[in-house]
């Protein structure tokens, strides 16, 4: 044997011995990672992972393995985070290394990398500069006619038609958004372009759950699988690519040939079609913005709005105290607005405590390390996902009182609703919104959205769910109510409604007519598209 065979044949076998012992190690958890459930070799963590309410699970975990635990999913590691402590110290204050989303083979797929809420590097970095200018206080005041228009159709929509409440809301947190990011709005649920976009949007949640496709990111290799084994994933993938760019470039195109023709109004697609190139975007990087906006700025507004009426209507007696608290800060004479938001310290605790019980997206959006890090004495090495537990942070009888029940009293006693003597290092009023460089841009626009509906809603009914037995006195409002995905809110629920007195109906009634004017600039195309 020549030395130049025997040193292949030695180089081979070290080789084939270190990918054996790679493979070996496949699925297990590493020394010094973080504590977690037993893994099992190959899988790691996956067949423990539920499809439905993924964040219960997490909870279970947390009080399990602590604040900090990580998950092997194969050989990908997933830590998930359920202290306001820890978010604080490598979230926030590592933030440069906490930035970057998971890279996901199926966003690939259907948005070429383009979708604003799910980029990373310098792709995010462009996008995020752009959104900023939609979003900053001074812009969001702008914004706040159409805002307050908008609220009082949603109004006037559950005066006349109350069994259609949850499709009003939707259509106002819909219609806000496409009016100020595209300049065109939605009158009724019913239109096509509302519609269009919760078609597509469902499915597109849908789509990336875990689950609805095969794995690619774990084993690439299954993107050559025939789709008849996986339900249909890729001609699925096709039909919402499909939709999505049809619906978002014709929106688009729409504000481009507004602007041509000196019809604009002053929508946030406009600002990036005539800054274009100075902002380093290309014309579909501007649909996908609209887009993404459109995605983030409607879904979750929808469902806290949804959740503070579940629980208000199972809550009467919170009802009561809120509406007392308007008539004799405010009076009965006129629609709250959102400056008298500020004076109304129960209404303030409702907003605190509805968002404590149920979150619209009770995990965040996942985040990916971009280097190897020490977290609470823990090794997370780069590439990790991170996830954010905020259920399971809100729900921790550490920090918060019977953590099951709706009690907005306990932020008039404290900050942020903790009990007497717990470490309240890193909460803070906006976590549920996200945390670090992604922290969610459009905070200050929700803000001006869910607070004049809820206080609204508040104002002019009186609501509730009926005589319903089934439900515990205590704990009316459960997990299960909410839909169990990544992105959550009530599952339909009956409620009536009746305007507090005939001067409230009077009121409502007036407030839409007034609102009407403010809706023409953003109606120019409906009556050519409708
Ligand atoms: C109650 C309402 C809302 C809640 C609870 C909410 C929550 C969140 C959360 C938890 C994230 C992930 C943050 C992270 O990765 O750490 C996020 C991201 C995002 N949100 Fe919101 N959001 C709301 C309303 C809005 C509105 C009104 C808009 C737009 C006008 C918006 C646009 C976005 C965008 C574009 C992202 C992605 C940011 C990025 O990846 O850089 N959201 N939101």
């Amino acid at each position: 044997m020549s030395f130049l065979t025997a040193a292949t044949s030695v180089l081979v076998s070290v080789a084939l011995l270190a990918f054996v012992a790679w493979v070996k190690r496949i699925g297990l958890r590493e020394n010094g990672f973080p504590p977690g459930p037993p893994t099992l070799l190959f899988l790691g963590n996956v067949h423990q992972l539920p499809r439905e309410y993924i964040w219960r699970k997490f909870t279970d975990w947390s009080k399990r393995y602590g604040g900090i635990f990580s998950l092997k999913v194969a050989n990908g590691t997933m830590v998930v985070i359920s202290s306001p402590r820890i978010i604080r110290d490598y979230m926030e204050k590592r933030r440069e290394c906490t930035s970057d989303r998971p890279a996901m083979k199926i966003v690939d797929i259907v948005t070429s990398g383009l979708h604003p809420a799910l980029t990373s590097g310098h792709m995010f970095k462009i996008m995020r500069r752009a959104m900023q200018l939609f979003l900053t206080r001074e812009m969001c005041s702008k914004h706040l006619p159409i805002q307050n228009a908008e609220c009082a159709q949603l109004l006037y929509d559950i005066m006349k038609r109350p069994e259609g409440f949850l499709h009003h809301v939707e259509r106002l947190s819909v219609s806000i958004i496409l009016s100020t990011t595209f300049g065109i709005r939605s009158p009724q649920f019913e239109d096509s372009i509302t519609s269009n976009f919760i078609d597509v949007n469902e499915q597109w949640e849908r789509i990336v759950q875990p689950g609805a496709a095969p794995p690619l990111d774990v084993i690439p290799l299954l993107q050559y699988l025939p789709e008849r084994y996986w339900g249909q994933w890729k001609s699925t993938c096709e039909d919402i690519r499909t939709k999505q760019r049809t619906l978002y470039f014709a929106l688009r195109d729409m504000c481009a040939k507004r602007m041509k023709e000196g019809r604009s109004n002053g929508c946030f697609l406009e600002t990036l079609i005539e800054r274009q190139e100075q902002l380093n975007l290309d014309y579909d990087m501007i649909g996908y913005l609209g887009g993404g906006c459109l995605e983030g700025g409607s879904g979750n507004v929808k469902y806290f709005i949804q959740t503070a009426i579940l629980l208000l209507a199972c809550h009467p007696r919170v009802q009561e105290k809120a509406q007392r608290e308007m008539d004799e800060i405010l009076g009965q004479e006129r629609l709250p607005v959102l400056d008298d938001y500020e004076r109304l310290p129960y209404l303030r605790a409702i907003i605190a405590e509805t968002f404590r019980f149920f979150t619209p997206v009770p995990l965040g959006l996942p985040h990916c390390s971009s280097t190897d890090e020490m977290v609470e004495g823990y090794y997370v090495p780069k590439g990790s996902t991170i996830m954010l537990n905020y259920y399971g942070l809100y729900r921790d009888p550490d920090l918060f009182d019977l953590p099951d029940r709706f009690i907005p009293e306990r932020y008039l006693t404290s900050e942020f609703g903790t009990k007497p003597g717990a470490e309240t290092t890193g909460l803070r009023y906006d976590l549920h919104f996200g945390s670090g460089r992604r922290i969610c841009p459009g905070i200050v626009f929700a803000e001006h959205e869910f607070k004049p509906a809820i206080m609204g809603v508040l104002w002019a009914f009186t609501f509730g769910i009926g005589n319903d037995k089934t439900r515990d006195p205590d704990t009316p409002v459960t997990h299960e109510d909410f839909t169990p995905g990544i992105s959550a809110g009530p599952r339909p629920f009956t409620c009536h409604f009746r305007p507090r007195s005939e001067k409230h109906a009077e009121i409502i009634q007036a407030e839409y007519s007034r609102a009407r004017p403010v809706f023409s600039m953003f109606e120019q195309e409906l009556t050519t598209t409708e």
